[in-house]
């Protein structure tokens, strides 16, 4: 049974300014199953970006409460949020955002640090083969400066991926690349999806987009649509089981979500995380390696 990674209750979003309110969430209630690949679309000016803000943490609803991997993440402070959102959430936004003077692999590593669960070696070992399944090999010591958009675009992927958090939330991820190369990031990220079993939601304007999508939302006038399922990806998930690289790539996952899983653990030991917390991480670690290993 695949639980909620991402719910949405009853949220609700009031901007305020000098002279006046904008009431830009209406009570949006979203849950995207585990494993989803969920587009959500809507004009300019929608609140498409509200709302991933407020799924990711990083800003507060007005009203409403937001689970993320079966954690409440509403009222947390932001210290514990901090953490948190290392270890559940990856985001890619439309700009990249990678650290300039930080080279492919420092910049994957970097949210593995922030997680406070593993140590240097780990996070390298992750790194890079992250930078691998995204297809950077042989990039890894390059500044972003040296790479091209779709390359850094795949950093950035790799680095929102690479702690395996229950959810990865993109912000037009391809708003800034050409068409050809906007293609190719839209096949890698739908690739991952499939062969990772990654949870990714991705906001967007470009209706290409919704193509992958296994679950299709719109925005309009503050509330949320669910537009009824398109066709399955068969062909897709049929390339896949031909790709004769993907089984080692599903080991390779496997074995990162159960060195998150022994890194959580050392920190229990270690009194770094909230036990009441780490249960839940636990089992949604669990249940995404017992997906992985069904699909082999
Ligand atoms: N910090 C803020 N203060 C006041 N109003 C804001 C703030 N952030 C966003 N808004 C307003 O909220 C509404 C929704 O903005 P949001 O960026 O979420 O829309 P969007 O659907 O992502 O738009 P776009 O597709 O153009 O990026 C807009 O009217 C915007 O002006």
């Amino acid at each position: 049974m695949s639980e909620p990674a991402l719910e949405l209750k009853d949220v609700r979003k009031v901007y305020r300014t000098a002279t006046e309110e904008i009431e830009v969430l209406r009570g949006i209630n979203l849950t995207v199953p585990e494993g989803e690949l969920a587009v959500i679309m809507g004009p300019s000016g929608s609140g498409k970006s509200t709302l991933l803000s407020i799924a990711g943490g990083l800003d507060k609803p007005t009203a409403g409460r937001v689970v993320v991997g079966g954690v409440d993440i509403t009222d947390m402070g932001e210290e514990e949020l901090t953490k948190i959102r290392a270890r559940k959430i990856g985001f890619v936004f439309q700009s990249f955002n990678l650290i300039r003077n930080y080279t492919a692999l420092e910049n994957v590593m970097l949210p593995l640090l922030f997680t406070g669960i593993f140590d240097v070696k780990e996070a390298r070992e992750i790194a890079g083969k992250m930078l691998e399944i995204v297809g950077l090999k042989g990039h890894e010591n390059k500044f972003p400066s040296q790479l091209s958009g779709g390359q850094q675009q795949r950093v950035a992927i790799a680095r929102a991926l690479a702690p395996s958090p229950d959810v990865v939330l993109m912000d037009e991820p391809t708003g800034s690349l050409d068409v050809d190369t906007a293609a190719k990031v839209l096949s890698l990220v739908r690739w991952l999806n499939q062969a990772l079993g990654q949870t990714i939601i991705i906001v967007t304007h470009n209706p290409e987009i919704a193509e992958l999508a296994t679950r299709t939302f719109y925005i309009r006038a503050g509330m949320i649509y669910e537009e009824p399922p398109k066709k399955m990806l068969i062909d897709t998930i049929r390339e896949l089981k031909a790709a004769g690289s993907l089984e080692d790539i599903r080991k390779t996952q496997i074995s990162m979500l159960r060195l998150k899983a022994e890194a959580l653990e050392r920190a229990l030991r270690g009194g770094k995380v909230d036990p009441s917390i780490l249960e839940a991480e636990v089992k949604s670690l669990e249940r995404r390696i017992e997906r992985l290993e069904a699909y082999a």
